[in-house]
């Protein structure tokens, strides 16, 4: 099912929480919808799923205007971040729950209410534990759960808000996983909340970045990330640092140094620069094209050997690969760095 949505707007008070928003969703695509906390994500997501609606705008739905239609209506699923699971109920209930208050026409006998919840919980991968109570299963069975749920009553679309939020790092990590698998076998459009860039560059299609109830870009994973559209979207997606630069004879100049633009380069002036971490190297000596910094901070994290620098009274972070740095880094000590490639906008 597509979702089209046209100058949708959202007030609470005199406040544009989400301040018309223009966003074309297509048949079967995992949108993600990514910026910081109070961008307006969620509001959204509850306009598209008919908990909230707009003051003004337009949703279609698969072409048919869905602004003011109820949440039933529209065959939408919702999964929450904090599991939204009746402790009453035993995992089979939970699921079963949707089909059994279902107002579709002619009701589901129970034999395929039973038949339909196990082949849910069979996705999910749950179908042992289906007569277990939610407080007897961990986070990540919960939310897979409340998924099954959500699927139970064929949605046309899917909506999650942050619903791996709640569980650690590593068992995010293994839903993510296994919800792409889904989402790639049911194909059903599926729009999900998140304020973490690394679940949502790993997991959609397509990701819309949010900045104060505004859309800053939408696009694949990979075109938000290698060419951001504006200096909002390169600071909130990758972990770096921003430079004083200045724009000069078409080229981009950080202390005196060319540094090569990956972006078009704004007209000359001051500028400001944008470096991930990843894209500085130390060079061994001080050549031509490096740039002298002191090293403040070194700390090995796993793989990886974090610095944080001072280079010209401004603090950088770069990030090294730990095994293939030989020479010992330490506190105070000056070293060159060599900026790879940078992302310059304007002022
Ligand atoms: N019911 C409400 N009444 C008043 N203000 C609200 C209401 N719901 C949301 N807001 C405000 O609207 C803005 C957007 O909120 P929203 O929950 O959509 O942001 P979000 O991007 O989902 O944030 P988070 O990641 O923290 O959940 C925030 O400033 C919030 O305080």
């Amino acid at each position: 099912m597509s979702i089209n949505i046209q100058k949708l707007t959202k007030r609470f008070g005199g406040f544009a929480a989400v301040d018309g928003i223009d966003l074309d969703i297509r048949p079967g695509e995992l949108m993600a919808l990514l910026g910081p906390s109070g961008s307006g994500k969620t509001t959204l997501l509850r306009m598209i799923g008919g908990l909230d609606y707009a003051d003004e705008g337009t949703l279609l739905i698969e072409g048919v205007d869905a602004t003011v239609s109820e949440p039933h209506a529209r065959r939408v699923g919702f999964v929450f971040q904090h599991y939204a699971l009746f402790r009453h109920m035993t995992v089979f209930e939970n699921v079963a729950f949707g089909l059994r208050v279902s107002r579709r026409k002619p009701k589901l006998s129970e034999d395929d209410i039973r038949n339909r919840v196990h082949d849910l919980l069979e996705l999910v991968q749950l179908r042992p534990l289906s007569g277990r109570y939610p407080n007897q299963l961990s986070g990540g069975q919960r939310q897979r759960v409340a998924l099954a749920r959500a699927l139970a009553t064929e949605p046309r679309v899917l909506l999650l808000d942050e619903p791996f939020g709640a569980l650690d790092a590593k068992v995010r990590k293994e839903l993510r996983r296994w919800l792409r698998d889904i989402h790639k076998g049911m194909g059903v459009t599926t729009v999900f909340v998140t304020h973490d860039q690394e679940e949502a560059l790993e997991l959609a299609d397509r990701v819309a970045i949010l900045n104060k109830g505004r859309i800053e870009q939408v696009g694949t994973p990979a075109e938000v990330y290698d060419s951001p559209a504006s200096a909002f979207v390169c600071d909130f997606l990758g972990s770096g640092t921003r430079l004083d630069c200045t724009v000069a004879d078409g080229a981009a100049l950080i202390g005196g140094v060319r540094v090569p633009v990956v972006n078009d380069l704004p007209p000359p002036g001051p500028a400001t620069a944008y470096i991930r971490a990843h894209d500085i190297d130390l060079a061994d000596v001080p050549e031509p094209g490096t740039l002298p910094a002191t090293i403040r901070l070194v700390q090995p994290v796993g793989p990886q050997l974090r610095l944080d620098l001072t280079l010209d009274g401004q603090v950088v972070e770069a990030v090294l690969d730990r095994h293939a740095t030989t020479t010992p880094l330490t506190p105070g000590q000056t070293v060159a760095l060599r900026l790879r490639r940078a992302n310059v906008y304007p002022g």
